[in-house]
């Protein structure tokens, strides 16, 4: 196990002589953004008189999907956009096959260096970008094995889900606000997978896993306004880098008596003859992978949070959205998800067999991804594109995602089409496969392309069906009347409608 990071700076407050020089730092990294953001590619957010970026970031923001198909009609090739987290070169969604096969550029390089993977409090990053590669193996084989008694397990014990809280045996419409909710129920049934039942449902591991990662992401805005070669020191004193140590050392805390009570366990066993006792969650499978090489369990945890709670909370949420929107979806998924489970229970195969559900949440992420760029990497050298242009070193780029509103790709792609993929999956042929939902090529990006595609889709594909199922069969939904949730846009990241309220009804068959 990695040695505890120290949090004995924690106490030192910033002194007014720190703050004048950090004052004149942060101008000079405006300075130093503004000039280096003037190299040869363009720029599609830069105005005249913007010295301190201010109307860049408003614009980045506020109007990012317009900023890109402005700079993809004005350019048809790679221009930059300045955001509040440093320039990104975005490169247009016909480049995404030539990214997933270059070698040098790279995702894990840009995570490690753009997102501070090796700053204390950061340590999930850490984990994620570890050459170990042990959380991603982990994802890849154990849990996509054996998400089933994980999750089945969550669906059977109601206090696990947020379901228990609807639950209204009056016969009455009663509204729940989805927009928050979704975070907890996501939190919880994840959590089961992770950390077996008794930390899912403790509420200070949920709040944990559920902020962490926004905590994470302020942290790293914090540091980036910080000219490079100050980092290493004044990352001590940001309240948001403490803020990110502060819960390394809470999940350390919160886990340790749960390792404590299983290592006393399986001694016992041992000590009695008895066969030790079997873990079904990420815990075991991370000391079955490392096989004795060291690793942190509580900041594996935290990279599992990063990695999975967020993403998983917004496809889900939309996916609920959009079910409410298209209610002609709710009895056919309805009856789908009971003869599935009828024939196979909660196995691969009644996963499987749900191709309607599988359809309706790859439509969802369809229209929102999670992003309106991916494929985030960073050129490892100098880099030519196949247009010609020059990506320098370092440089730092992304995929527009575009190709997933493509009309040359998706008929109407403007309109939420349920049965699209369904009826793709059903016509056979080489597009079949292609349709489902854990699938990826360069029209699919959502979960990323290449080496670095997200190996958690399985565990997603499966949770998110169960969700679903679950909810359906035990409730009635619908939206408010006159309700119609809107996506958000802020920077980069398209989000569901966080106030969204649905209404439900216990169903009584
Ligand atoms: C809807 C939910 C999710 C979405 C949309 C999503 C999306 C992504 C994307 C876009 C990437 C980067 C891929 C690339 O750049 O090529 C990624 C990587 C990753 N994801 Fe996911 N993800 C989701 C859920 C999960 C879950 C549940 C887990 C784990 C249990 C997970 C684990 C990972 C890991 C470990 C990586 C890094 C892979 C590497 O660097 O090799 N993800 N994900």
């Amino acid at each position: 196990m990695a040695l505890a990071i120290s949090d004995s700076l924690d106490g030192f407050g910033p002194s007014l002589p720190l703050i004048f020089v950090s004052a004149f730092l942060g101008l000079f990294a405006i300075v130093i953004l503004h000039w280096t953001t003037s190299a040869s590619i363009p720029v599609i957010n830069k105005y005249s008189g913007d010295f301190f970026l201010k109307k860049a970031h408003a614009e980045f923001l506020t109007n990012c999907r317009k900023l890109i198909s402005d700079g993809v009609a004005k350019y048809n090739g790679p221009f930059r956009v300045i955001t509040t987290l440093g320039s990104r070169v975005i490169l247009p969604a016909r480049f995404a096959d030539w990214v997933k096969n270059c070698k040098d550029l790279d995702h894990v390089q840009l995570v490690a260096d753009e997102y501070f993977a090796h700053y204390p409090g950061f340590d999930g990053n850490g984990v994620v970008v570890d050459p170990s590669r042990m959380m991603i193996n982990v994802t890849k084989t154990k849990l996509n094995q054996n998400w089933r008694k994980s999750i089945t397990m969550s669906i059977s014990s109601p206090r696990l889900t947020s379901t228990y809280e609807w639950s209204s045996k009056d016969g009455n419409w009663r509204p729940v606000p989805w927009g928050q909710d979704v975070a907890r129920y996501i939190g919880r049934m994840s959590s089961a997978v992770f950390v077996g039942a008794e930390l899912a449902r403790d509420a200070q591991w949920q709040h944990l896993i559920l902020t962490y990662t926004i905590n994470l992401f302020n942290g790293v805005r914090a540091l980036r306004t910080w000219p490079r070669f100050t980092r290493m020191f004044i990352h001590w004193f940001l309240p948001e880098c403490r803020t990110c140590r502060k819960q390394l050392a809470l999940a350390r805390q919160l886990l340790q008596p749960v390792l404590m009570k299983r290592r006393e366990a399986i001694n016992e066993a041992i000590n009695d003859g008895q066969p030790p006792p079997m873990f079904d969650d990420t815990i075991a499978y991370i000391e079955e992978i490392a096989a004795g090489r060291p690793f942190d369990p509580a900041a594996t945890q935290l990279a599992f949070a990063i990695a999975a709670m967020h993403t998983t909370t917004e496809l889900l949420k939309q996916t609920l959205v959009d079910i409410c929107l298209h209610p002609e979806l709710i009895n056919p998924l309805r009856n789908e998800a009971k003869d599935a489970i009828a024939q196979h229970g909660w196995t691969t195969a009644g996963m499987f067999q749900m191709q309607l559900m599988d359809s309706v949440i790859k439509e969802s992420q369809r229209m929102k991804p999670g992003s309106l760029v991916n494929l985030e990497r960073k050129a490892l050298k100098d880099v030519t594109l196949p247009d010609g242009s020059l990506l320098p070193k370092g440089t730092n780029v992304a995929v527009d995602t575009a190709n997933m509103w493509n009309a040359d790709i998706y008929k109407d792609p403007a309109v939420y089409d349920g049965y699209r993929f369904y009826n793709i999956r059903k016509a056979g042929g080489s597009a079949s496969n292609a349709a489902q939902l854990v699938s990826v090529n360069s029209d699919f990006i959502a979960f990323g392309l290449g080496p670095s595609v997200c190996p958690g889709r399985f565990m997603v594909a499966n949770e998110l069906k169960a969700a679903l199922a679950t909810i359906l069969m035990q409730y009635d939904v619908r939206l408010p009347q006159g309700k119609r949730p809107q996506i958000m846009y802020y920077g980069f990241e398209m989000l569901s409608d966080p106030t969204t309220v649905i209404e439900v009804k216990r169903r009584t068959d």
